[in-house]
């Protein structure tokens, strides 16, 4: 190929780097018209479900070559910059800057906003509840290690409730300041990381020691200071602050996803693929959990997940267990199974019914 035939082509993409500007200020004047409206019927800039429609409806129009995940990266941060145009909108998030709470975050808010990042998932659920930040990202679970406790506990007490969640790949790198394995004296991570990479370690780094740091950031900023630390983090965070790769993809399973949700007070409707996330409280007698999967049973209501965890009021051994079901508390069949729950168990609490996500990769 010839330079001159480089240049024309720069020249066409020139011109229409000019049309696409031309047309996304275009798109962010009708968006601004929109949060106005929007502005005086009280309504919540944010719409999840109206984004995951343009998605679709862009996805069935494109035929190529630009691929899906490029297209999704793109409309991120158009509907990013379209929702900061509306209104500023600030999501808090279990930090610090670069940990997998903040991709997961940044994924489903693009980074045009500002964030927040908090020191504890505790502190994410008071930024939101204080109206300080309008979502917060925290993790739920994992799907090598299971639930994340902190975060099951602050859904028991807290008045914040849930509106969306995000699943991401999750891919740890083993890092420090050299690249080599043998220069590893000792390894760091949070504690969730480590125990994913648990029989890794056992088997190429026998006799290490592990040590918990409170974030995978935090590790990765300790193997900076220090040439015999290797830290446990995602690539792209270990690698912006200098650190080289020792070795890629050391998780035990390679398919190893991490739920977050997204908590705020905003109430998305039913989109037909749903997930309604509820609490309850039982006695501890015979068939009391028995009676109240049997109404979800009955009416063939999928339960996705169960989880329990232990009360930690006043008596030891009470449980409260977290359910997921297939729908939405405004589908007719969940919101009659849910009231009559209600009707005999007082202790029950619908967290927040969300459009499910599809993982993408
Ligand atoms: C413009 C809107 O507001 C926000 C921005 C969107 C967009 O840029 O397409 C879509 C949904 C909302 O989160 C809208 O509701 O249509």
């Amino acid at each position: 190929m010839t330079s001159s035939t480089i240049d024309e082509l720069r020249a066409e993409i020139d011109a229409l780097d000019a049309t696409i500007l031309r047309l996304l200020n275009q798109r962010m004047s009708f968006s601004r018209q929109i949060g106005q409206s929007k502005n005086s019927l009280g309504q919540s800039v944010f719409d999840p479900d109206r984004e995951e429609r343009v998605l679709a409806r862009l996805r069935d129009l494109n035929d190529g070559p630009l691929p899906e995940i490029t297209l999704r990266a793109i409309y991120r941060e158009i509907f990013s910059g379209s929702r900061l145009l509306q209104e500023p909108i600030t999501v808090a998030f279990f930090g610090p800057a670069g940990t997998y709470t903040h991709e997961a975050a940044r994924e489903r808010f693009g980074r045009s906003l500002p964030f927040t990042a908090c020191e504890s998932i505790t502190e994410v659920f008071h930024e939101v509840a204080q109206a300080r930040a309008q979502f917060g990202v925290v993790p739920i679970e994992n799907s090598i290690e299971g639930s994340v406790s902190e975060t099951h506990d602050m859904l028991m007490t807290s008045t914040v409730g849930v509106c969306g969640e995000i699943a991401i790949r999750i891919s740890h790198t083993l890092m420090n300041l050299s690249g080599k394995m043998e220069d590893v004296k000792i390894v760091m991570s949070h504690p969730q990381a480590l125990a994913q990479c648990r029989s890794w370690l056992a088997r190429k780094l026998p006799g290490i020691p592990l040590q918990e740091t409170s974030s995978t950031a935090v590790a990765a900023e300790k193997a900076r200071a220090d040439s015999r630390v290797a830290a446990i983090a995602s690539e792209t965070l270990g690698t912006d602050l200098g650190l080289k790769v020792i070795r890629k993809g050391i998780q035990d399973r390679q398919e190893n996803i991490t739920r977050f949700l997204v908590l705020g007070t905003l109430k998305p409707p039913p989109t037909g693929k749903d997930r309604t996330s509820i609490v309850f409280w039982t006695e501890n007698e015979p068939g009391a959990l028995f009676r109240i999967l049997e109404k979800f049973s009955r009416r063939g209501i999928n339960l996705s997940r169960i989880e329990s965890r232990p009360e930690k009021g006043s008596m030891p051994w009470r449980y409260a267990f977290f359910v997921d079901l297939d729908g939405h508390r405004d589908d007719p069949q969940i919101s009659e199974c849910l009231a009559e729950i209600m009707k005999e168990n007082r202790l029950v609490k619908v967290i927040g019914s969300f459009p499910k996500q599809t993982l993408l990769q």
